[in-house]
């Protein structure tokens, strides 16, 4: 089994709280207020942000020009393609990337981000990968989920469409195997038996920090 595989089964109520969390139904069929789609627009581009230091810490921690590489592509999946994304979104939804980044960040986008940069600085390549596991991997899952027969195969007048076309797209789903194997990779060479119980500790929170983002954006509908 994968370590993503081990950690999901020993996570199993945080990962469905997660994966299958009412904010993500709502994406799927559409029916997600819109004042709560804002509220994660505008805070997940703050937590990007964040996002890209932790992917820049990895790199910092890296301990081979490979695993540095892969943390570059990591850091390039956010700030050249995801932000991106974010930014057309805000467009369509009439807000500004200076008014985006001039909002302040919500407890629960601080909470997410500082602690896994926290694990980062506190832990090795391995642990921070893990913190962060959740983010693409979940990601990657819920694209999957939310679009099982493509993102092509959507309704072109389905809200969120856009946004379930980026994670479900070829393109997000090849960096997410990328990363999947990359975490096999670290597991074979920094994991061990002993290691397992706090990757998964480290693995669940981020979980329940992820339902915690999703939350705050159905607080705001
Ligand atoms: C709260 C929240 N969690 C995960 C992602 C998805 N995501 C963020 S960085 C990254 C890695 C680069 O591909 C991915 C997949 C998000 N946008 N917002």
């Amino acid at each position: 089994m994968s370590l993503l595989e081990r950690l999901k089964a020993a996570a199993r109520d945080d990962w469905t709280g997660y994966v299958d969390h009412a904010f993500v139904r709502g994406l799927g069929d559409g029916t997600l207020p819109a004042s709560a789609f804002r509220q994660y627009l505008v805070q997940d581009y703050l937590f990007l942000i964040q996002f890209a230091r932790a992917h820049a810490l990895a790199a910092g921690k890296a301990r081979t020009l490979a695993d540095m590489r892969a943390a570059k592509e990591g850091l390039a999946a956010i700030v050249d393609v995801e932000m991106q994304l974010h930014l057309r979104l805000c467009e369509r939804w009439g807000l500004t990337a200076a008014e985006v980044e001039a909002t302040p960040e919500h407890a629960a986008t601080v909470a997410y981000t500082r602690w896994v940069l926290d694990i980062g600085m506190s832990g090795d390549l391995l642990d921070l990968q893990v913190a962060l596991t959740p983010c693409t991997l979940g990601y990657a899952e819920i694209g999957r989920r939310l679009a099982p027969e493509g993102a092509g195969a959507l309704d072109a007048a389905h809200p969120y469409r856009e946004w379930i076309g980026e994670y479900a797209g070829e393109a997000f789903q090849s960096v997410a195997a990328g990363a999947h194997a990359w975490l096999d990779d670290l597991d074979r060479r920094y994991g061990s038996p002993a290691r397992f119980p706090e990757l998964v500790a480290i693995f669940a929170k981020a979980a329940r920090l992820e339902a915690g983002f999703w939350q705050m954006g159905l607080d705001a509908a």
